[in-house]
């Protein structure tokens, strides 16, 4: 399976992805990384990893649906079939979750269906966890569907909330656990995805 990328800043999924691919310890190869944001380190990264990149964003495509027309064009003409969203802080829109229904993964720092949604991102997840008093915390990993947050999970871990945390302290030790936990979901749509394959071309 091709895997392109989705990132809005750093990247830090689709580099551990992409780094398992090289190591051989993922049957996939990363071919693209889109980004909203044109001085994103995720896009200098994909640049001198020779992947296809573009800058995407609604500055370049006022009009949504222009956006995700360009986005979904982009990803065919890259030959892509399963899309990773790497910290993407944008909607995704109908024409890109249409052709890639089923095909695109997302991972989220909380426990969802907790603190997830619009206006949910980044260090606003580790915040509300902390003010809310959870004890526990952690990465799920989803199928990205319309709804922010609301496709269906495929992998989740946990981790503890301990006295003292900060939101330093505590984004840390959820994003030491992100990328094992992306690359162990991703390994299941491939090996799902390979077992298709097989399945009909073995049916007559
Ligand atoms: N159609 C979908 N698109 C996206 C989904 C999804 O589930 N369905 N997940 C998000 C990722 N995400 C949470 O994991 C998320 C990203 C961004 C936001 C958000 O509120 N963004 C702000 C803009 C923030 C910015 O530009 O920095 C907004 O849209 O107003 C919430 C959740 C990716 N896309
Ligand atoms: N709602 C999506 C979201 O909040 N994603 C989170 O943003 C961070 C991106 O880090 P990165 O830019 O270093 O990859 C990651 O922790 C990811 O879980």
């Amino acid at each position: 399976m091709n895997l392109a990328f989705l990132a809005s800043h750093g990247g830090s999924a689709a580099r551990h992805l992409t780094q398992a691919c090289r190591d051989g310890e993922l049957d996939a190869v990363p071919v693209a990384l889109v980004s909203n944001n044109s001085r994103s380190p995720a896009l200098e990264w994909a640049r001198e990893e020779g992947l296809e990149t573009a800058h995407l964003s609604s500055a370049k495509y006022p009009d949504p649906d222009e956006l995700d027309a360009a986005i979904f064009q982009f990803l065919q003409d890259a030959d892509a079939d399963l899309l990773i969203l790497s910290g993407y802080m944008r909607e995704l829109g109908p024409r890109v979750l249409g052709a890639f229904a089923g095909r695109v993964l997302n991972i989220h720092p909380s426990l969802l269906p907790r603190h997830g949604g619009r206006g949910m991102y980044g260090d606003r997840v580790h915040r509300a966890v902390l003010e809310a008093g959870d004890t526990q915390s952690g990465a799920t990993v989803h199928l990205v569907t319309a709804g922010i947050d609301e496709g269906p999970r495929l992998a989740q871990e946990e981790v503890p909330v301990r006295p003292g945390d900060t939101l330093e302290t505590l984004k840390a030790r959820v994003q030491a656990i992100e990328g094992g936990l992306m690359l162990r979901a991703v390994r299941e749509v491939v090996a799902e995805h390979r077992a298709d394959v097989q399945m009909t071309e073995s049916t007559p």
